[in-house]
């Protein structure tokens, strides 16, 4: 088995409604994205060519986030922000970390072709907090 992996950066803001902290607040990460695809299969000696998968995490993951507003879909939330005109991206969960997570493998996985699978993905909203998927 090999794997290859490419990191992404993206900024966005986000609040967590439903939290009894700072966090609650509307704040900004720089977020760091690890996407690691596995494989056995070589297609001229690559298992998949970064350009080729960064083109697929970029316009499925990373357009929609950058620079973006991420907040849940509450009723609350709608009425506060909407009229704000500003880029926001709805969410059905809280934008954790892990959440985004489970929206990112589910965005990506689609687009891959048949001979490799998304092995893993490691968010860090910061240089010390990080959450991650594995298949
Ligand atoms: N399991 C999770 N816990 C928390 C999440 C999350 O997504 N998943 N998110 C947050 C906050 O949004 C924030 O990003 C993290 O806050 P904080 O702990 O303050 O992060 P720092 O790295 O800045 O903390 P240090 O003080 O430098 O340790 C909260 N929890």
């Amino acid at each position: 088995m090999l794997s290859i992996t490419k990191i992404f950066t993206f900024e966005a803001a986000h609040r967590i409604s439903d939290y009894d902290g700072s966090c609650s607040q509307i704040h900004g990460h720089s977020y760091v994205l690890h996407v690691t695809v596995g494989g056995i299969d070589l297609k001229k000696d690559m298992l998949l060519d970064f350009k080729v998968l960064k083109k697929i995490v970029q316009d499925e993951v990373i357009q929609l986030f950058d620079h973006a507003l991420l907040l849940k879909e509450t009723e609350k939330n709608r009425i506060v922000f909407e009229k704000l005109e500003q880029k926001i991206f709805w969410m059905d969960e809280e934008p954790t970390a892990e959440r985004m997570l489970l929206w990112i493998k589910d965005r990506i996985i689609p687009g891959l072709p048949s001979h490799v699978e998304l092995e893993s993905l490691t968010l860090y909203e910061t240089a010390t907090c990080y959450a991650t998927w594995k298949s």
